[in-house]
């Protein structure tokens, strides 16, 4: 009979953020391996740096230096077309990802089935490609690409500016919070009653051992 139990992971997650990137990239991968319900839930990242008293770590400089090297280290061993950003600051910090975590949550909440395609797409433009993320025709064709149909694009992009949408998020931010956020990735385990928060792509071994799985690297198959 326990074999049959899964247990609840949610991964909270903004696509500013590279780490989220690995995080939720292996989580993906391991969903047909461990017994577990993946949960994919947007925040602010923002959000929670404000709220917790934190901030972006490219805002000490030696911090910044050291996630240059470790991102590219990172990218490599997960297996992901990551490329430094060249203006962090314009776009991690001037522009920001507010728009693109709105549109995901308006997705999550009307078609759930996109919001692991449209994340991984808007990863890739900023993450991968240098592109925008801002722009309304950005976002849009981010949606297609992870073969979301026109009219419900359409349909996301009224709800997306709608108080709904912007309470929801700002839920999810807050969930994320209460669970001892302060940065991003964050995984929350729900295994037995208690729920185990994980900061960070680098805790997998953690998670594994606690969900009773096995944690075979980068990829399982
Ligand atoms: N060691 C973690 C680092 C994760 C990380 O630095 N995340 C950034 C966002 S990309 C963050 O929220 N940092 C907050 C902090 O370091 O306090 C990992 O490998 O995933």
């Amino acid at each position: 009979m326990a074999a049959l139990i899964r247990t609840k992971v949610e991964l909270f997650y903004d696509v500013v953020s590279p780490y989220s990137w690995f995080g939720f990239e292996a989580l993906c991968r391991y969903r047909p391996h461990w017994k577990m319900d993946l949960v994919l839930r947007p925040i602010f990242l923002g959000g929670v740096m404000k709220e917790t008293g934190n901030r972006p770590p490219m805002m000490v400089p030696s911090k910044g230096l050291y996630m240059q090297k470790d991102l590219l280290r990172n990218a490599a061993y997960f297996g992901i077309p990551l490329k430094l950003i060249e203006d962090p600051f314009n776009v991690m910090i001037e522009k920001g990802t507010l728009r693109a975590q709105r549109f995901l949550t308006a997705i999550a909440h009307e078609h759930p089935e996109h919001v692991e395609g449209v994340s991984r797409e808007l990863w890739t433009r900023i993450w991968s490609r240098g592109e925008d993320i801002v722009e309304n025709e950005s976002l849009r064709l981010a949606a297609k690409e992870a073969n979301m149909k026109d009219f419900d694009i359409q349909k996301c992009f009224k709800l997306m500016d709608d108080s709904t949408v912007k309470l929801a998020l700002k839920k999810s931010t807050e969930d994320a919070i209460e669970h001892g956020a302060f940065g991003a990735p964050t995984i929350v385990v729900h295994s037995k009653d208690n729920p185990e928060m994980f900061f960070g792509s680098d805790r997998f071994p953690l998670i594994a051992q606690m969900m009773n799985e096995e944690w075979k690297g980068p990829f399982p198959e």
